[in-house]
């Protein structure tokens, strides 16, 4: 089949990536086509007769045309790269964020297709670190044409990297020691992922976000991916075990020192602001306190013996307006980092995510022995999943629909990725489904393919 090019970019974009059969004796093939229908693919798959699977019984399906592009076993990630990866590059470039899903039963390919596992070969370097490295080709051409009176260690571009997991409820920073993230959503209606609380001295109180590591180089970049991704497999008996509970996202961001620093001042603003704001409560409650006693009617009443000091609360709030006023110049001292920015690529961003394994998002293997086995956290977990990725098929289906509403909140994966979803107004997202043609894993199969082909059908017009 001849490589197909998307030519119109959809809202959201699926495709199907077939693994190898796995070398291993007495493995057998599913039956598998791929049909055209205009722009897109369908695909068709039968269980061998001769199947002993715990399947038999549903032999046959085909899904609708909503896939963009159909990968045979013999497509490298290379491949997948040129054609679903690299057509982003204009809108990364002009700063929208662009995301990319991998989707798929446990060992079917998802950190084969995300990260890679032979970072040395660029026919098998997984699409996230093809993209940092085709990132910094680019990057390099931009900052040689920055003009000679330029504040180089300013306006360098960079690639900054993000990486965590979110598993139930948390994210866990993979750049910092995998420390616990909340995930929770502000006044603002932003969502907010932090880590632990920082008492520092004068009572400041500093709270991180996840942590961005801003890499000059595509080899630091490398190293501080790597370092991350041992941390993936500490706490639970095998890397496969836990990679397949947790969903892991790998964020590229275009960055410069001048955009760093100015998101530290942000943080350390807002720190310095925590202890002022929380004395003028303090006076004010002080104030109150001591001013009303009760009346015996049992109702609040002016102290007469006491007469509020409403000099010291406007006192106190006076400083704490004037800490606010500091923050909120921090914070438009970013946007103007944005606005001033020489080039409009500053922010510009992918987000690569490789999703929990499709086993959980099956109700039916949720009651079958392999899930009888699983302990009491297990299966809870595996409903925490199973309800992340129903959110994310709404969430897809509500933004494709036009919705004026739509439902980040549904869970903590939809929560976290809300930002990149709006960020993408411009961008594009695609999700790649990992599947197997191994018999024995034809119900996985057709598990994800049907989960993909209800994403592909609310993605767009198709
Ligand atoms: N398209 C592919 N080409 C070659 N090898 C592949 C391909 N897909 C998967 N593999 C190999 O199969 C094994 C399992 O793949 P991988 O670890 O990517 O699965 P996974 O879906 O991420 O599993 P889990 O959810 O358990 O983490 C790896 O050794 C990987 O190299």
């Amino acid at each position: 089949m001849p490589p197909k090019t998307a030519q119109k970019l959809a809202p959201f974009d699926v495709y199907v990536r077939w693994r190898p059969l796995p070398d291993e004796p007495g493995t057998t093939s599913i039956e598998k086509s791929t049909a055209e229908s205009g722009d897109y693919q369908s695909v068709s798959i039968s269980q061998p007769a001769s199947s002993s699977s715990s399947s038999r019984g549903t032999r046959s399906w085909s899904s609708a045309a909503s896939f963009t592009r159909i990968f045979e076993p013999t497509d490298d990630n290379k491949a997948v790269f040129d054609d679903v990866v690299s057509q982003a590059f204009p809108r990364i470039l002009a700063g929208k964020t662009c995301n990319f899903f991998a989707y798929g039963h446990t060992g079917s390919g998802k950190t084969h297709t995300i990260v890679g596992y032979d970072h040395s070969d660029p026919s098998q370097t997984g699409l996230s670190l093809a993209a940092a490295r085709a990132l910094f080709d680019k990057l390099a051409q931009l900052n040689e044409s920055l003009p000679p009176d330029a504040d180089r260690e300013s306006e360098r571009l960079a690639v900054g990297l993000r990486m965590y997991e979110v598993r139930k409820k948390s994210a866990f920073d993979l750049l910092n020691g995998r420390t616990e993230c909340h995930v929770r959503e502000g006044p603002d209606g932003k969502t907010h992922v932090r880590g632990e609380t920082e008492s520092l001295e004068g009572g400041k109180v500093r709270v991180r976000p996840i942590l961005i590591k801003p890499c000059f180089t595509y080899d630091s970049l490398l190293e501080s991916l790597e370092a991350g991704l041992a941390l993936r497999a500490t706490g639970t008996s095998t890397v496969h075990d836990k990679s397949s509970r947790t969903h892991a996202v790998f964020e590229l961001e275009i960055v410069n020192n001048a955009l760093i620093n100015a998101r530290d001042a942000v943080i350390e603003r807002h720190s310095e602001l925590v202890p002022h704001g929380k004395h003028a409560t303090d006076v004010y409650l002080a104030e109150n306190s001591k001013g009303y006693i009760v009346g015996p009617d049992g109702k609040y009443m002016l102290n007469p013996d006491y007469t509020i000091d409403q000099a010291r609360i406007d006192a106190a709030e006076a400083t704490k307006r004037e800490y606010e006023e500091r923050l909120e110049a921090a914070e438009a001292h970013v946007q103007q980092i944005f606005a001033s920015s020489r080039h409009p690529c500053l922010g510009g961003k992918f987000v690569f995510v490789d999703l929990a394994g499709s086993e959980y998002y099956d109700q039916k293997a949720s009651s079958s022995a392999a899930a009888s086995k699983q302990t009491a956290e297990e299966r809870q977990e595996g409903r925490q999943i199973n309800s992340d990725l129903f959110a994310l098929k709404e969430v897809i289906r509500a933004r494709s629909s036009g919705q004026a509403r739509i439902p980040f909140r549904s869970s903590p994966l939809t929560m976290v990725l809300r930002e990149h979803f709006l960020g993408s107004e411009g961008g594009f997202s695609a999700m790649i489904l990992t599947v197997s043609p191994a018999a024995e894993q034809y119900a996985a199969t057709m598990n994800t393919v049907k989960y993909g082909n209800l994403v592909g059908m609310a993605g767009g017009e198709k």
